[in-house]
């Protein structure tokens, strides 16, 4: 009855008179240091705030946030509930507006019984939530496209928690300065880009045989940056529009990454009729729209095999930097060490393992296997252990080359694809003296033959010549 009769404005008040409210003053500022609780009610008021609750918000934006934030606005209420007890928060000002002696303050008021909870659980709890809140702002995410998912909504994100950093990243010092120099430039330069009407993106061609850390730097630039990360698979069936709209929906402070652009020649040879996008679609697509609605854009093509680029993607001016990542270089394997094993000077077998790199063709990927899995024994074993997988690389590398010589002058037509070439050869269907004797390599106790298969494909170089 009282629901129906009473208006809610005067029921409230009678209410209030009955159960006896309580309020607390949250300022600020404490003398002149900042109030803790104040700075996370304003984060976590944030998660609370939306235009059904309250009739005005505060919007804002900086140049380094990805999204805008909306703040309760000054004399604006929001309700929160903790449990069974319902918080009112106000944001109010008083003083001089205009003068030094102005304060902001929050007025949070509830039932009075309720009082010990608030302030041992409910104050504790907000601080807790609104550094949440901030770690989550801060973390940089990975997008990746959900299958099926053909427009705008298709990227699903996850947290980035990969720990690549430049400082843990194996690579050749200068050239890891001079990225990091570049994509320090680059953030600077707004206004510069702006002045001369260049749109502000940067392009990052990362080459490299696999396993040479082309996928740990991007992580490294994107944990620094704190840009995220959109990883576009392009081998799927997209129509030039469907591009076009994923593109689209990528946000400012971002890296596009395109791994494996060579397969992207297979987009080249793709018949128009299709309305499927090409290469050189995918690179005017972003050329143009990136040009017109984005702001601090990186995009990264990554390829094994730089030699097969279209030259389309070479063209200069359409990749700002080109990124060579290497087999791994002493100074690279001492970074490596200083991460597994914590070995920041010298040791006895440094010189025997330099002689070593100098000669084999190893990658960090490789030495970090090796690395993680003889952990736990002594740095001298773990060493040892390495210096052993080195020489037999290199003998391997040996092998390799004589058997390449001997297959080059073999007749190359069988050649073409190297497992049926080893298939016919162990089935003996040929008959060449130069091919016999390569057989006889092949099956030499120390070689087998599907490892080869796999150390010629790893050898891209070899293999490329080969086929
Ligand atoms: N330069 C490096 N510094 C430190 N660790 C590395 C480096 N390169 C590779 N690794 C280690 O090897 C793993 C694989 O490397 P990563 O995936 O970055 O290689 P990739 O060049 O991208 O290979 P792919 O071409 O096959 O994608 C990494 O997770 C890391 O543990």
């Amino acid at each position: 009855v009282v629901k129906e009769l009473i208006p809610p404005v005067i029921r409230d008040y009678l209410f209030a008179i009955f159960r006896r409210r309580f309020t607390f003053i949250i300022k600020e500022k404490c003398d002149l240091d900042r109030n803790e609780i104040f700075e996370a009610a304003t984060t976590y008021l944030r998660t609370k705030v939306t235009s059904d609750s309250t009739k005005c918000l505060e919007a804002s934006k900086t140049i380094r946030q990805k999204k805008p934030t909306f703040d309760i606005a000054m004399g604006q209420e929001v309700l929160d509930r903790f449990g069974d007890i319902e918080l009112k928060w106000k944001l109010m000002e008083k003083g001089d507006l205009t003068k030094q002696n102005r304060q902001v303050f929050f007025e949070l008021s509830f039932e009075k019984k309720f009082e010990e909870i608030v302030r041992e659980s409910y104050f504790p709890e907000i601080i807790r939530r609104s550094e949440t809140i901030k770690k989550e702002e801060e973390m940089v995410k990975l997008y990746s496209r959900e299958s099926g998912c053909l427009d705008g909504r298709a990227w699903r994100s996850v947290n980035l928690e990969h720990p690549a950093t430049f400082e843990k990243l194996a690579m050749e010092p200068e050239l890891k300065k001079m990225v990091k120099d570049d994509l320090d430039r680059f953030v600077r330069r707004k206004e510069l880009y702006k002045k001369v009407g260049k749109a502000w993106k940067r392009g990052y061609l990362i080459y490299g045989p696999p396993g040479t850390g082309k996928s740990n730097l991007i992580a490294a630039m994107a944990n620094y940056l704190k840009f995220n990360i959109y990883d576009l698979n392009i081998s799927s069936r997209l129509s030039d529009l469907q591009l076009r709209k994923i593109l689209l929906s990528t946000s400012n402070r971002s890296i596009l990454v395109i791994e494996d652009i060579d397969r992207a020649a297979e987009l080249n040879d793709r018949e128009r009729r299709d309305e499927l996008f090409t290469l050189s679609d995918l690179l005017n697509i972003i050329d143009g729209l990136w040009s017109s609605c984005g702001d601090e854009r990186i995009i990264v093509f990554t390829t094994n095999h730089k030699d097969r680029l279209d030259p389309a993607l070479l063209r200069p001016g359409r990749m700002d930097l080109h990124v060579h990542m290497s087999y791994c270089t002493m100074d690279g394997f001492k970074l490596l060490a200083s991460n597994y094993l914590d070995i920041n000077g010298d040791h006895q077998l440094y010189r025997q393992i330099e002689g070593l790199l100098a000669n084999v063709e190893v990658t960090p990927a490789e030495i970090a296997e090796e690395l993680l899995q003889s952990s736990g024994n002594s740095d001298d074993v773990v060493l040892a252990g390495l210096v052993k997988f080195f020489k037999q690389k290199k003998l391997e590398k040996a092998k390799t080359a004589k058997l390449l010589e001997l297959l080059k002058s073999c007749d190359t037509d069988v050649y073409v694809d190297f497992e049926g070439f080893v298939k016919s050869f162990k089935q003996k269907k040929l008959e060449n003296a130069k091919a016999e004797e390569a057989g006889q390599l092949l099956k030499s106790d120390d070689i087998d033959v599907e490892g080869l298969v796999k150390l010629f494909k790893k050898n891209q170089l070899l293999y490329s010549q080969l086929r």
